[in-house]
C-alpha cells in the first residue's frame, strides 16, 4: 500500500515510511492512495471474532508488506492485553436503538489508548528494524498527550516531548503527562491554546533543517496509522449489532476530526454506514462548516469538554481531499485561504458530498450538564462531558430501527469536577490509579513560541543527529 499527500507535492511513501514520517513535507496529511475494501462476506465473517483478530483483518491491507504478518499479529495482541475489559471496547445499551461505545478501557481512560498502545508498538519495532532513534513531538487538548507518553515511556528509541494548553486540560489529565518519571519523556506546558500547539508543531515539521536534525516524527492524528487503529472498533462495534446486514449510525464527540474520519475509512471500506453525526461543544467550527459551508476560525473558549477545544481541526483536510475528488491543486488553494484569513468556503459540490454521510450538532455547556444529570437519572449511567456532548447530539439523528452509537471517548473519573457539578456524583478514579493525584509532577512551562519550544526539545533529545 502507497500513500499520497493531500497537497501533492510530497513523495508518495510505504506504511513504513509513513508511520515514522508524520506531516507529509509539502503540509498535507498523507492518505492511502485508494481504500481496501472489504467485501459483505468478509465483514460477516468478522462476527464472534475477538478484537485484535478484527483489529488485524482491518489493519493488515493498510501495512501491506511492511510488516511481517506474525510481527502485526504480535503487536496487536500486546497493544489490546492492556485493556481493562474483555471485550476491549464493549457496547453498552442506553436507550431504544441508542447504545454507547466505551472507548476507554486502556491505560489513561481515554479512546486515544486505542491507537496509542499499537503505535508505540508500531514504531519500535520499525526505528530498531532500521537502527534509528526518533524524536516525537505532540500537541495535546489533554488525552492524546496522556495516552502517547504511556505508550511511548520508557521505549530506548524515541524520545518524547508532549505541549499540553497551560492551565487548560483537567489535574487528572495534566497528571497523567507530569508524573512520569522515564528520561525519555518530557511535558511541555505551552503557554497558549492546543490550537497554538498544533501550530507549532506542524510549524516543526515544515522547518526541514529542524525536523531532520531531530528525526521527527509524530503520533498526533496527523499520523496515518492513528486513523487506521481508530477503524477497528467501527467494524468491531457495527458486527455485533449486525453488519453487514444491518446498517449503523455512529456519532462521535469531535475535535481534529481523526477519531469520525476513521468511522468514514470505514465506510469506504465496505461497513454500511447509515449517518455518521458530528458532536461539538461551543467551539462548534465543525458544525458551522457542516451546516453553512463556511469553515472560520474563532477564539477558543475552554469548556468542561477540554479535549475539543480545538478550532483548527487537523483531519478535515482529509475529509476535503475526498470530498474535492482527490483535487490536492484545491486543497492547497483552501489551506493558503486558512493561514491568510482564517478562513474558507467549502464549494457547493463538496459540501453536498459531504452532506450525503455527514450530520452535525452542538451541544453547549448547559446541555452538557443537563445530559450527565438526566442519563444518570434515566439509566444510571455516568456520562463524562466529551461522551455526554455525542449522546445528547445523537439523540436528534436517531432513526427508528437503525442502531445509533455514540462513542464514549473518555472515563468520566478524568473530569471529575465537572461531572460532579452537573450530577453531584464525584467519580473515582480506578484503584490502579488511586495515587495518581499524590506523584510528584515534573513539566516545564514554556512559551508559546515555535523556535523557543525547538530549542528546548533539540537540547533534550538523545536522537539529534550529532554534526547535522
Ligand atoms: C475525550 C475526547 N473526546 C473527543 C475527542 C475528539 O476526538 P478527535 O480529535 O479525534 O475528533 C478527544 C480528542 O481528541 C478526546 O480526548
Ligand atoms: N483531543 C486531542 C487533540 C489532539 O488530537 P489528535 O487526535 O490529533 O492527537 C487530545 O486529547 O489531545
Amino acid at each position: 500500500m502507497q500513500y499520497v499527500s493531500t497537497r501533492g507535492e510530497a513523495p508518495v511513501l510505504g506504511f513504513s515510511d509513513v508511520l515514522l514520517a508524520g506531516l507529509a513535507r509539502d503540509g498535507g496529511l498523507y492518505v492511502p492512495e485508494s481504500w481496501p475494501r472489504l467485501l459483505p462476506s468478509e465483514i460477516a465473517a468478522l462476527a464472534g471474532k475477538s478484537y485484535a483478530e478484527v483489529a488485524f483483518r482491518v489493519i493488515a491491507p493498510f501495512v501491506g508488506d511492511a510488516i511481517a504478518e506474525a510481527d502485526l499479529k504480535r503487536m496487536i495482541g500486546e497493544a489490546y492485553a492492556t485493556f481493562r475489559h474483555p471485550a476491549v471496547t464493549p457496547l453498552v445499551q442506553l436507550d431504544h436503538d441508542h447504545f454507547v461505545l466505551e472507548l476507554f478501557h486502556g491505560p489513561t481512560l481515554a479512546f486515544k489508548d486505542v491507537a496509542m498502545q499499537l503505535i508505540g508498538r508500531l514504531m519500535d519495532h520499525v526505528l530498531t528494524e532500521r537502527n534509528q532513534r526518533a524524536t516525537i513531538v505532540g500537541a495535546t487538548s489533554g488525552d492524546t498527550g496522556g495516552a502517547a507518553i504511556a505508550a511511548f515511556q520508557g521505549r530506548d528509541r524515541t524520545d518524547m516531548f508532549i505541549m499540553f494548553p497551560h492551565g487548560r486540560v483537567s489535574a487528572v489529565q495534566q497528571r497523567q503527562m507530569t508524573t512520569v518519571a522515564d528520561p525519555n519523556v518530557h511535558a511541555i506546558a505551552l503557554e497558549g491554546t492546543f490550537d497554538d500547539a498544533q501550530a507549532i508543531l506542524k510549524g516543526m515539521f515544515n522547518h526541514f533543517s529542524f525536523r531532520d536534525r531531530v528525526n521527527l516524527s509524530g503520533v498526533n492524528s496527523i499520523n496515518w496509522a492513528r486513523v487506521v487503529a481508530q477503524v477497528v472498533y467501527y467494524f468491531y462495534s457495527a458486527v455485533a449489532l449486525g453488519s453487514p446486514h444491518r446498517k449503523v449510525s455512529f456519532t462521535v464527540p469531535t475535535g481534529n476530526f481523526g477519531d469520525i474520519f476513521a468511522a468514514f475509512v470505514a465506510e469506504r471500506m465496505g461497513l454500511p454506514i447509515e449517518k455518521l453525526v458530528v458532536a461539538t461543544n461551543v467551539n462548534d467550527i465543525l458544525h458551522r462548516t457542516i451546516a453553512t459551508g463556511l469553515y472560520e476560525v474563532r477564539g477558543v473558549v475552554p469548556s468542561s469538554a477540554p479535549s475539543m477545544d480545538i478550532q483548527v481541526s487537523s483531519n478535515f483536510e482529509r475529509l476535503l481531499f475526498e470530498a474535492y475528488g482527490r483535487d490536492a491543486g484545491a486543497i492547497r488553494g483552501l489551506m493558503a485561504r486558512l493561514t491568510q484569513a482564517k478562513s474558507f468556503t467549502v464549494a457547493d459540490e463538496p459540501l453536498a458530498e459531504m452532506r450525503k454521510l455527514f450530520a452535525s450538532g452542538r451541544a453547549d455547556e448547559a446541555t452538557t450538564a443537563a445530559t450527565i444529570r438526566d442519563t444518570l437519572e434515566a439509566s444510571g449511567y455516568l456520562l463524562d462531558p466529551h461522551t455526554a456532548i455525542g449522546y445528547a447530539v445523537a439523540k436528534a439523528h436517531v432513526t427508528p430501527g437503525v442502531p445509533m452509537v455514540t462513542l464514549a471517548t473518555a472515563h468520566p473519573a478524568k473530569f471529575p469536577d465537572s461531572v460532579e457539578a452537573a450530577c453531584g456524583i464525584r467519580p473515582a478514579l480506578p484503584a490502579w490509579l488511586s495515587d495518581l493525584m499524590t506523584r510528584p509532577e515534573l513539566y516545564d512551562v514554556v512559551a508559546n513560541d515555535q523556535l523557543i519550544v525547538e530549542r528546548f526539545v533539540e537540547e533534550r533529545s538523545r536522537s539529534v543527529k550529532v554534526g547535522g
